[in-house]
């Protein structure tokens, strides 16, 4: 599946897709019967682009990327999570927590790849795409 990424010059552009499974609540009445704890099995699309590749060949390793983020959320009850302790995990904040994430991992590479935008989908009809202000076009 390909999805519509930001413009930019870059000469490689990697996409990885990934699945994880964690329930969530939102504690507000406002947010209906989402104020229940539910489950959810996440698909995300992660991009990353990159002029340079390392010394294996690699922008970033896909696996990488995966362990990152399923480690962190598969199987968790995501407001224990220490980055949703101020904000509840709506798909907009953990789409925006995930782009966090890879892009302190990514700053870390020698290669210097970026993320470009980070797409979660969280049931059948609803996801969210989050880019940085400065990838917007
Ligand atoms: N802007 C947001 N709205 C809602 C969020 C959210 O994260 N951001 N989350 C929820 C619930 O957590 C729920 O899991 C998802 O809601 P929804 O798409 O309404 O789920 P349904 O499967 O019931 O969708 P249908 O298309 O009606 O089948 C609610 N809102
Ligand atoms: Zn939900």
């Amino acid at each position: 599946m390909s999805y519509k990424t930001p413009d930019h010059d870059y000469r490689f552009e990697l996409n990885k897709d990934l699945n994880f499974s964690a329930a969530h609540f939102i504690p507000d009445d406002r947010a209906g019967k989402c104020s229940n704890v539910h489950g959810h099995t996440y698909f995300v699309n992660i991009t990353i682009a990159g002029d340079e590749l390392d010394d294996l060949g690699f922008l970033v390793n896909f696996s990488s990327l995966k362990s990152l983020i399923s480690d962190a959320f598969d199987h968790t009850l995501l407001n224990e999570h220490e980055r949703f302790q101020e904000r509840p995990p709506t798909t907009e904040t953990m789409a925006e927590t995930i782009y966090d994430m890879v892009a302190e991992f990514v700053d870390g590479l020698d290669n210097r790849p970026v993320c470009l935008q980070v797409y979660l989908r969280e049931t059948p009809t609803s996801y969210v795409i989050y880019r940085p202000k400065e990838s917007r076009n």
